[in-house]
C-alpha cells in the first residue's frame, strides 16, 4: 500500500483516491487531496455534482448497486476508497477490502455499521454500553404504535433506519401524530425498507459534534485527536447553523470525548469522524456518528488551522494532523429556496462585506427549496459575534431564477 509516499497525479506513480459521494463535503476533501498531489476520482448519483467539478475524473453510477460499484473500482484501481454518503453498497466495500483491492476509509465495517441506524445504535448502546436515548425498531405502523405504548412514550422521534439530513424524520407529541410520522418515514427513507427507529425525545440543553481524528503518529501507531466541540442548531433534523468552540462544562466535555474515543476506537481505521452528542448539564448522550467529515464541521473552514477536510485527507494518507482552533467561528446554511435548475445567487458582494466572512457556493446543478446550496462562514472575537456575522452573510445571499 502506497501509504507514506505520494506519487505524481495522472502518471503510473499516482496515489489515487476515489470519493463515493461528491457533494459539498466530498468537494472539499477532493480539493484538500489535490493540494497534497493526489489523483482524485469523484463518484456520485448525478452528473456535475460539486465534487465532480474539481476532481481529475468524474463518474455517475448508482453506488447502491454492488456490481456497478465493483466494476468502477476495478476500472479505476484507487488506493483508497472514501465514502462520503451513506447510500452505498457497503457489503461490496467489505468484499473489496477483504480482497485487498483498495483500502476503505475508515474501514468497510465502519461504513456498513453507520449506514443503518440499527447497526450503529446497537453497537453504541448494547455492545459499548454508551448512554443513548431509549429506542426500538419497527417494521409497521402497528409495531411503531406498540413500541411507543410499550415504553418509549411521548414525545418521541421517528426516523427511517436509512436516511440522513433529517429526511423522513419527525417528532411525535401524541397518538394523533403516529400515522403521519410512519407515512413520512416511509417516503423519506433512502432505501425503501419500511423500517424505522423510534427514539425517546432527549430534552437536551444543547447538542454538539465532536470531530475526532484517528491518524498515524511518529511512532507508527494510531493516535486520537479531538477538535474543539462544535455547537449547532438543527431544524427538522437538518443543520442550519454551527459554531466552534461550544462552551461546555469540563465534565460534559470529558464525557463527550470518552464516548467519542470508545466509539471511534471500535470503528477503527484512519480518518475523521463526526460524533453527535446531546448534552444536558453534565449528562451526555451518544446520538450517532459519521465516519467522515460532518456537515456541521464546515465551520472548521474558517475556525481551525486545518479544516475537517484537510484533517481527513492527512489522516487517510498517513500524514501528521493538527486539530487546533485558529479563531472562534460559525457557519450558516444557504438554502436553494426554490425548485429550479441552474439558479443564480445575488448579493454575494454584500455578504462578503460582512467583516471576517467568507462563503462557499457548492455548485449543485439543481436547487430545491430546502436543498443546501451554500454556506456562509465567519470568525469573530467570540462565537456570538461569529454567529451573528455568519447569519448576516448567509441572509445577504439570495437565490434567484437565472
Ligand atoms: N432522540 C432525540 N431527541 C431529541 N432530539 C433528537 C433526537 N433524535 C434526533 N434529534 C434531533 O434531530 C437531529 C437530527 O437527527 P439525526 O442526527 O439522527 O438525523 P440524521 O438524518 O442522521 O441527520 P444528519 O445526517 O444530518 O446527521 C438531531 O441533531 C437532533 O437535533
Ligand atoms: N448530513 C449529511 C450531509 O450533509 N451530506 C452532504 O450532503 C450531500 C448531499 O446533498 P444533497 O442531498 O443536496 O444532494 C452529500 O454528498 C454530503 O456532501
Ligand atoms: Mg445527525
Amino acid at each position: 500500500m502506497k501509504q507514506l509516499t505520494i506519487g505524481t497525479p495522472l502518471s503510473p506513480s499516482a496515489t489515487k483516491v476515489m470519493l463515493l459521494g461528491s457533494g459539498e463535503l466530498g468537494k472539499e476533501v477532493l480539493i484538500a487531496l489535490q493540494r497534497l498531489g493526489v489523483e482524485t476520482i469523484a463518484v456520485d448519483r448525478y452528473a456535475d455534482a460539486p465534487g465532480h467539478q474539481v476532481a481529475h475524473r468524474a463518474h455517475v453510477i448508482n453506488m447502491a448497486d454492488g456490481a456497478a460499484l465493483r466494476a468502477l473500482i476495478e476500472q479505476e484501481k484507487p488506493d483508497f476508497i472514501v465514502p462520503e454518503i451513506e447510500a452505498i453498497a457497503t457489503d461490496m466495500l467489505v468484499q473489496i477490502e477483504k480482497e485487498g483491492l483498495a483500502r476503505v476509509i475508515p474501514t468497510a465495517r465502519a461504513t456498513q455499521l453507520t449506514m443503518n441506524r440499527e447497526g450503529i445504535r446497537r453497537l453504541a448502546a448494547e455492545t459499548l454500553g454508551l448512554p443513548t436515548s431509549p429506542y426500538k425498531f419497527a417494521d409497521s405502523l402497528e409495531e411503531l404504535q406498540a413500541a411507543i405504548d410499550g415504553g418509549i412514550g411521548y414525545p418521541c422521534v421517528v426516523k427511517p433506519v436509512m436516511s440522513s439530513s433529517g429526511k423522513g424524520q419527525s417528532k411525535i407529541d401524541g397518538p394523533a401524530e403516529v400515522k403521519a410520522a410512519w407515512d413520512y418515514a416511509a417516503s423519506g427513507s433512502r432505501v425503501n425498507q419500511g423500517r424505522v427507529i423510534v427514539e425517546g425525545f432527549i430534552d437536551f440543553d444543547y447538542e454538539i459534534t465532536q470531530l475526532t481524528v484517528r491518524a498515524i503518529g511518529a511512532d507508527g501507531k494510531i493516535a486520537t485527536h479531538f477538535c474543539e466541540p462544535i455547537g449547532h442548531v438543527q431544524v427538522s433534523g437538518d443543520y442550519v447553523e454551527s459554531w466552534q468552540p461550544m462552551a461546555m462544562t469540563p465534565m460534559a466535555l470529558q464525557r463527550s470525548r470518552d464516548i467519542a474515543k470508545k466509539v471511534t476506537d471500535d470503528l477503527g481505521g484512519q480518518g475523521i469522524f463526526g460524533v453527535e452528542l446531546f448534552v444536558k448539564g453534565d449528562m451526555v448522550w451518544f446520538s450517532e456518528v459519521s465516519p467522515r467529515p460532518h456537515d456541521t464541521g464546515m465551520v472548521t473552514m474558517c475556525s481551525q488551522r486545518f479544516n475537517e477536510f484537510e484533517l481527513h485527507a492527512r489522516a487517510i494518507l498517513g500524514l501528521p494532523v493538527d486539530a487546533s482552533l485558529r479563531a472562534p467561528g460559525a457557519s450558516a446554511v444557504i438554502y436553494g429556496q426554490m425548485d429550479e435548475t441552474g439558479i443564480a445567487f445575488k448579493g454575494v458582494d454584500e455578504a462578503l462585506r460582512v467583516p471576517e466572512s467568507d462563503i462557499r457556493l457548492f455548485g449543485k446543478p439543481e436547487s430545491f427549496k430546502k436543498r443546501r446550496m451554500g454556506v456562509a462562514l465567519a470568525t469573530g472575537r467570540d462565537t456570538d459575534e461569529a454567529r451573528a456575522r455568519a447569519k448576516l452573510a448567509a441572509s445577504k445571499v439570495v437565490p434567484v431564477k437565472a
